[in-house]
């Protein structure tokens, strides 16, 4: 039986997301490819679930760990770089790990690199000893310091952390890259990668009572059936059997396809879900070694 929207406030599940930002929107988009909807609030900081028992809280994403740490809400959409970062600090200050990752979503990609001024000559991390380095994220940077065995000085800025250098303020940065297009215009080039990041979906470090725990579950299991079908697509042709070990080799990334026999003479029919970017190119090829009658086709949900 499903989970009835009308159960009491203690046993719903509560997850915070961005309320506005680079992950609000595809953290929303995902969770509403799961089946879940909501009942806005005039503030809009809070969102009642109307499908399932399963409510939205609408946050700073910075605050989204210490939220699960401190039980006001079960899961949370963030990235990696924020969790990581908290966790490191609470463990700094001698506390219990609270929070974890759950599964890493496939969006908001960045990484967390440490960048110098484009004029350093670059010959590793001992050239920072004794340096300034400027950055949002002190507790992730003081441990990759401690690891490398340098003694540097960590400078905490809140944001515009790539003008510091300029500013005289620092002497080196660790911040968040994507494009790289922020280091290029302020002069500075990535010389290492302290952590790949994504946006994830965060969940306490002990297991969730047995109510939320089963509506989890049922959530976790969307959310994989989602997320594996996220770019996946089905693919329908027919093609003369003689020509299936030719076809094969196209299809890598297609689980387990199906083979049909069609009732007259030798073609077959075959049905193959691909993971993989099914291009103009794949269908060509596939048409190119007997494939006929292409088809390709969304897929909208999956359970395993
Ligand atoms: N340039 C980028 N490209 C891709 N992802 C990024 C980039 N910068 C940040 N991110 C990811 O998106 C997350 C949210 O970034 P955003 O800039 O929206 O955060 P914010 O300004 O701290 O928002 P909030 O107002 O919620 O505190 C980051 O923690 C990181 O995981
Ligand atoms: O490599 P890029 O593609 O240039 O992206 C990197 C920039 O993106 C983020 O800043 P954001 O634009 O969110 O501004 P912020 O300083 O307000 O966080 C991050 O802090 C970098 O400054
Ligand atoms: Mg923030």
């Amino acid at each position: 039986m499903s989970p009835s929207p009308n159960t009491p406030a203690r046993d719903r599940l509560r997850i915070a997301i961005q309320k506005s930002g680079r992950l609000a929107d595809p953290a929303r988009a995902l969770l509403t490819s799961c089946g879940l909807s909501w009942r806005e609030s005039r503030d809009r900081l809070f969102c009642y679930g109307e499908s399932l028992p399963v409510d939205l809280l609408l946050v700073r994403d910075d605050d989204i760990p210490g939220l699960i740490a401190e039980g006001v809400c079960d899961l949370g959409i963030v990235g990696r770089n924020v969790l990581l970062e908290q966790g490191y600090d609470r463990a700094g200050n001698g506390g219990a790990p609270a929070f974890r990752e759950w599964r890493a979503l496939g969006f908001g990609g960045c990484r967390l690199a440490l960048a110098v001024p484009d004029g350093w000559d670059w010959q590793g991390p001992e050239q920072l000893a004794g340096k300034r380095i400027a950055t949002s994220y002190p507790a992730t940077l003081t441990r990759w310091l401690a690891e490398q065995g340098i003694d540097a000085k960590v400078v905490l800025l809140s944001g515009s952390v790539e003008i510091a250098p300029r500013l005289g303020q620092a002497d080196a940065i660790c911040d968040l890259v994507s494009s790289g297009a922020t280091l290029a215009a302020n002069q500075l080039k990535p010389v290492t990668t302290l952590l790949e990041s994504e946006a994830v979906l965060a969940g306490p470090a002990d297991a969730l009572d047995a109510t939320r725990g089963e509506l989890a579950d049922l959530l976790l299991r969307r959310l994989d059936g989602a997320l594996r079908i996220r770019h996946s697509k089905l693919l329908l042709f027919q093609a003369p059997r003689r020509v299936l070990p030719d076809l094969l080799p196209l299809l890598p990334d297609a689980e387990a396809p199906t083979v049909m026999r069609l009732d007259d003479g030798d073609d077959l029919a075959l049905q193959a879900l691909c993971h993989g970017a099914v291009t103009w190119q794949r269908l060509e090829e596939l048409k190119r070694a007997g494939a006929r009658g292409l088809m390709v086709l969304p897929v909208e949900g999956m359970l395993a």
